[in-house]
């Protein structure tokens, strides 16, 4: 354990064994192709096999990397300095359709933020609209009106759940136990109040038009108008879903930022992204258990985490000044890099502490050059996008932006405390979670083959073991020709007779029972050391492979994004998810809804087909011809996948019936 002047790392206790683990996996790994090489013969199966095999050992080296350190973070805010003396902070909530992402749902978002636990002359909450719609508007300030009451009171009574929806609802009820009187009537009036802009809001967006979005609007990440206004040296990104649980995040993040041994080099702190909608099943593995803690944990012992883009404090000097040891000399050239903005460059000096000249503006004047410095044709001949600000490299801005500062040298931190400290709301149906796996896998995908791949530039720039994370990243979706060649050949093959794996008797057949044994204990202990269970272990490995098998899709799209047959759009996440009751009561039963997504569903439902007919063919002529002795691998490996897709089936049936 190493500790800091405001904070503790750590070690996974167990490393030891882990490495082990790892190393003797290797060795198997080893194995594994020397009896591919050693015993090969021209053949369809076999050379599927061995490129099937191929596949899984590269991931497997590069999973490796998220186990070679994983720390976990504790932190000391009874020893950060004084409220008077904490830096600026700027919060910026996005947005952009207010049918998909619902008005009040906002509001309760800003309003939490607005409610942050921290002193309220550093704290600027901006709403960024993309969509410039009438009701965002119209809701903002309903907001600010509803926030002037609601914070003094959350103040006053030290209430922990500062998101008025979650305060009000059935999950805030052990804030209104042991009150005063004085709570209660107080309570109940701004419960009143809280309704009234509810209803406000939701009257204002039934009238279709107020719900327009601008079509011709300005680029997505326009952080650096802030500079102009606040210009707080540290900045919280957070998606309009996801509202502040826990007020106390920001002062946690302070410090990592304002700790002496590692201010220097923090970037950006990351706590997990968490969802209030989860089903106790959680059948979707909604909660990415594996990013959130395995590989997350896994980075953060290296030199930090990824950015996931909601749910994370960053230096604004980070995304500004290159890297840590960046000399001021790059000022001079000011406007080059970040505009022509007089006013924007005094800002930026200011965030490297440098004096600077007060001049008296007037509110009007701020405002004018705001809209000038926010405008898309700003960027044009400045490093914006490039250098400076979140990077345009691919759409998935958060995970390029938090890889381009680790090449630069900067660090990050996880924090993954007890007290979820944002939640927002998770997709309740496998459409939803497949856009968005195909929307993210594609364009890492296309990080893998751009100028700034892991492979080339990243190589160069990162310690060897962090950049081996961001190559399992960038090529993740590669698993779907693994498991599809997996899933079928073997199947098929013991349909026919053929054997793809050494007799049981074989002393060689150890070596591939060692791999998948030793593979399921490294993620039974993963699961269980993270609170899970043995059902969430089975339930995970079901998603995993259903999710690997459909990451097809993902790299179809980065094929057609690369060749410029598809265009750049981002596919925006749907968040109004409780419009449809029997949706969500199928999600609480954990019954798989396909629903909508026939065409995600066929690669695996081929799968399954194939499987089940050779299941039962395969068993058929196993007992007539009784070559079990050669057949026993492929014959678990079916039956494996057959109890495994059990729920999948189901899902498909009453898919199909619906639809018929
Ligand atoms: O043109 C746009 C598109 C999206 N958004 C907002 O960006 C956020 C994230 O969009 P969403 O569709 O919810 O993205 P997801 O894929 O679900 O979210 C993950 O992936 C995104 C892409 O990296 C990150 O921006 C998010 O923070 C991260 O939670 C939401 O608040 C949107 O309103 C905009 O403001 N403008």
């Amino acid at each position: 354990m190493a500790t800091f002047t405001l904070h503790k790392e750590t070690v996974q206790s167990w490393l030891l064994l882990s490495r082990t683990h790892i190393l003797f996996h290797f060795i198997c790994v080893l194995f594994l192709f020397y009896y591919r090489i050693k015993n090969f013969i021209v053949s369809y199966p076999w050379i599927l096999m061995t490129l099937a095999e191929t596949i899984l050992s590269v991931m497997w080296f590069f999973n490796q990397a998220y186990r070679w350190r994983p720390v976990s973070r504790s932190v000391m805010t009874e020893k950060l300095p004084a409220d008077q003396n904490l830096p600026g902070l700027d919060i910026f909530v996005c947005t952009i359709d207010p049918e998909k992402e619902p008005t009040v749902e906002v509001m309760n978002t800003v309003v939490s933020a607005v409610a942050m636990d921290y002193p309220s002359d550093k704290l600027c909450v901006y709403l960024s609209d993309d969509g410039g719609s009438p009701v965002t508007l119209y809701g903002i300030k309903e907001a600010s009106q509803f926030a002037k009451a609601w914070v003094p009171f959350c103040k006053k009574y030290g209430v922990k759940s500062r998101c008025p929806k979650v305060f009000f609802s059935p999950l805030g009820e052990d804030e209104h136990v042991l009150r005063s009187h004085e709570f209660e009537v107080e309570r109940d009036q701004i419960k009143v109040k809280y309704e009234k802009m509810q209803k406000n809001i939701e009257k204002f967006s039934s009238d279709p038009k107020n719900l327009c979005m601008v079509n011709d609007r300005a680029s997505r990440i326009e952080l650096r108008v802030s500079g102009l206004i606040s210009n707080g040296p540290y900045v919280l990104a957070v998606d309009c879903d996801m509202y502040c649980n826990d007020p106390s995040s920001a002062k946690q993040a302070m410090c990592f930022f304002l700790d002496p041994e590692t201010s220097k080099y923090i970037a950006f702190v990351q706590f997990p992204q968490m969802f209030h909608n989860l089903s106790k099943k959680d059948i979707y593995d909604n909660q990415s258990r594996t990013a959130f803690k395995t590989m997350w944990q896994g980075m953060d012992g290296l030199r930090g985490p990824g950015l996931s883009g909601s749910g994370n404090y960053l230096n604004r000097s980070a995304l500004l000044f290159g890297s840590p040891n960046q000399k001021d000399e790059y000022l001079h050239d000011a406007k080059n890099y970040f505009g022509g903005s007089t006013t924007y460059i005094e800002s930026l000096k200011a965030i490297r502490g440098q004096q600077v000249i007060k001049k008296n503006i007037s509110k009007e004047e701020i405002l004018q050059e705001a809209q000038v410095v926010s405008s898309c044709s700003y960027e044009s001949n400045t490093k914006w996008g490039t250098e400076i600000g979140f990077s345009y490299g691919i759409l998935l801005e958060s995970t390029i932006t938090g890889y381009l500062l680790h090449c630069r040298g900067w660090k990050s931190a996880y924090l993954y405390p007890k007290t979820p400290c944002f939640l927002g709301c998770a997709p309740t149906d496998i459409k939803e979670g497949m856009l968005q796996l195909v929307k993210w896998l594609s364009e890492l995908c296309l990080l893998a083959i751009s100028k700034y791949s892991p492979f080339t530039y990243g190589f160069s720039r990162m310690s060897t073991i962090h950049n081996f994370t961001y190559c399992f990243m960038s090529i993740s979706s590669i698993y779907a020709i693994g498991f599809i060649l997996y899933g079928i050949v073997p199947q098929v093959c013991f349909f026919k007779g053929i054997p793809v794996f050494p007799k049981v008797t074989d002393p060689w057949f150890v070596v591939f029972a060692i791999l998948y044994i030793a593979t399921q204990i490294q993620h039974l202990i993963e699961v269980i050391s993270g609170d899970g269970s043995v059902s969430m272990w089975w339930d995970e490995q079901r998603i995993w492979i259903l999710k690997s098998v459909t990451s097809l899709f993902a790299m179809i799209e980065a094929v057609k994004k690369w060749l410029g047959l598809n265009k750049k759009k981002f596919n925006l996440s749907n968040k109004a998810i409780d419009t449809d009751k029997e949706k969500i009561k199928k999600y609480e039963q954990g019954r798989f809804d396909f629903q909508g997504a026939a065409l995600y569903m066929s690669p695996m439902i081929v799968l399954l087909i194939v499987n089940t007919i050779c299941f039962f063919g395969g068993l058929w002529r196993l007992f007539k011809i009784r070559d079990f002795e050669d057949m026993f691998g492929q014959l678990f490996l079916v039956s494996y996948v057959m109890a495994l897709s059990y729920p999948i089936f189901e899902g498909i049936l009453t898919m199909k019936s619906k639809s018929g």
